[in-house]
């Protein structure tokens, strides 16, 4: 796998990382809302179940004290409320109207005590507010927990006052069973103090507050009182009267109601408000979510690419110096980042070696001893020379000299002045040849020096130039010196050596004759007067 390729890949794993991201925020927003949202579905439906509960405790209380004619016709139009109340429920909880009629229709023929009616209504009041207590509950994860429980235990309050409401309704109206009565008072009593200790607990102060401000005043003032004087007489007070009771109790019991729908309507607010808030929360999520993952991108795509392109221009002038092995190219390095680092760094590794190639093509090619080219650099320009000769078949001449009694100026001065003067010789040609000459060391003391384009005559002059500047030249240590020439000039069917071979022959004839000479050995004769000599 490529470096682009694992590249593309990591960003095709990072852009999913961020859409697995997105959507576990949404599930986990969606699972949140949707709790939210039945919180609000259930207190809407205990809305109405708390408004039947309210009309279905006025039922009972008024059947527990209709015995007197007035009252029948509050309790036929208390029976409307009820139904009324009863029809705006839904769920299994409707089937509780079958049951209140059959309640009804048996409290109206009297087979059945008033007590028993009252227990009866009772139960069926307690079947709506486990079915509130049930909506409350629910969901687990609800928001305004706290807000639900307190709202459970002031329906409690509220059902237990109901329920005190009615017993004491019917022992005014009926006078009997004093010792039930009693007993039933007592612990609706204890209940519903128990009730609203809880409350007190669990309300919020809001709540708290509005049931001080509306569970007060005179009426639930003296319900209160009335209740605490037979806790404290310990008998059931002979002087009440049953109108009164009933409107005093009744005012508590709807003031509690009061309390009940503001509790209801802060925990919907609180619902609702929470919805509001995790949508919006939810909203700001996903821009940031996007937005980062979206900058996170661009950056990743635009880094990758520029990476990419550095790689590949850093590659490219790789690959070029690699086949061209030309080690002046270099690679451009204009960024400051790592790559541009890398670059410069490895421009560095050329700079040496193209430095390192400069020197050993200088150890390679350079006499050590006198700087001019070595033999090995010559045979190689004569052999490239020798080439084009044979295309173009034009002049060439190569001409060879050795110091002569070379042996004897190391005998009398020693080895060092002999490389002296062999510095000083390679030197004071090296000035006096054309740039189109080639000059180099042979070996020991001998030079030789290619005339690119010269015929033997013009090479012979060339040589007899070099011969009289030797010799005229004062050399250092040792003063005059004598060089031997010999001149040979490129023939049709030629070789290197048999060029090399033909000029080493004609400075043989100069040392042969005398020294000091430059000798041809190709039958020119025009030029051959004085020391050039033109041998056979
Ligand atoms: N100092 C020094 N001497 C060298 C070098 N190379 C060769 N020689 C000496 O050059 C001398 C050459 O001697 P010969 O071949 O007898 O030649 P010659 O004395 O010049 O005599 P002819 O060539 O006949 O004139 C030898 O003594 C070599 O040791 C060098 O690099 N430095």
């Amino acid at each position: 796998m490529t470096l682009r390729q694992k590249i593309l890949l990591l960003g095709l794993v990072a852009v999913s990382g961020m859409f697995l991201a997105l959507w576990l925020q949404y599930k986990a927003y969606l699972t949140q809302s949707q709790a939210i949202e039945a919180v609000v579905r259930n207190v809407s439906a205990v809305v109405a179940l708390s408004h039947a509960a309210h009309e279905l405790q006025r039922e009972r209380g008024m059947t527990a004290i209709n015995h007197s004619k007035t009252n029948a016709q509050a309790l036929a139009e208390q029976v409307r409320h009820t139904d009324a109340a009863l029809a705006g429920i839904r769920g299994d909880i409707a089937s509780l109207g079958m049951a209140l009629t059959q309640l009804r229709t048996e409290a109206a023929t009297g087979r059945i005590t008033p007590l028993a009616i009252l227990d009866s209504y009772s139960k069926l009041l307690q079947r709506l507010a486990d079915e509130m207590d049930r909506l409350t509950s629910e969901p687990e994860a609800a928001v305004a927990k706290t807000d639900m429980v307190a709202h459970t235990h002031l329906m409690a309050v509220k059902e237990n006052l109901g329920q005190i409401r009615a017993t004491l309704g019917y022992w005014t109206e009926h006078k009997s069973d004093d010792s039930v009565v009693l007993n039933r008072l007592f612990r609706l009593k204890s209940l519903q103090e128990e009730e609203l200790r809880k409350f007190g607990l669990d309300a919020s102060p809001e709540l708290r507050e509005r049931l001080a401000q509306e569970f007060s005043g005179l009426e639930v003032a003296q319900t209160l009182e009335t209740l605490a004087q037979i806790a404290a007489a310990g008998k059931l007070p002979q002087t009440l009267d049953v109108q009164a009771w009933w409107s005093m109790a009744t005012v508590a019991v709807d003031r509690l109601k009061v309390v009940e729908d503001y509790s209801l309507e802060l925990i919907e607010k609180k619902a609702e408000l929470e919805l509001t808030q995790l949508r919006s929360s939810m909203r700001l999520g996903v821009i940031i979510t996007l937005g980062i993952g979206l900058a996170v991108v661009i950056m990743a795509i635009s880094a990758t690419v520029a990476l990419l392109r550095a790689l590949d221009r850093a590659l490219g002038s790789m690959e070029l110096i690699a086949a061209s092995q030309d080690f002046q190219i270099r690679i451009p390095a204009d960024t400051p980042d790592e790559i541009g680092r890398i670059s410069r760094s490895f421009n560095q590794l050329l700079d040496i070696a193209e430095r390192l190639l400069k020197e050993k093509d200088y150890l390679a090619t350079t006499d050590p001893l006198t700087g001019v080219n070595n033999r090995l650099r010559f045979a190689k320009v004569l052999g490239d020379e020798a080439e084009r000769k044979r295309r173009t078949n034009t002049p060439m001449a190569l001409v060879m000299f050795d110091v002569d009694h070379f042996k004897r100026i190391n005998d009398t001065y020693g080895h060092n002045v002999g490389d002296e003067v062999l510095k000083a010789l390679a030197n004071l040609v090296s000035t006096e040849v054309r740039v189109t000459d080639f000059f180099g060391r042979w070996g020991g003391e001998e030079f030789v020096l290619l005339l690119r384009d010269d015929d033997c005559e013009a090479a012979m002059a060339a040589a007899e130039k070099l011969r009289n500047l030797i010799a005229s030249s004062d050399i250092p240590s040792v003063g005059k010196v004598t060089c031997s020439f010999g001149v040979a000039a490129w023939m049709l069917g030629d070789t290197e050596a048999s060029l090399v071979a033909r000029a080493d022959k004609a400075l043989y004839e100069s040392k042969k004759g005398g020294r000091n000479l430059v000798t041809c050995t190709q039958g020119v004769t025009g030029n051959c007067h004085g020391r050039v000599r033109c041998a056979q």
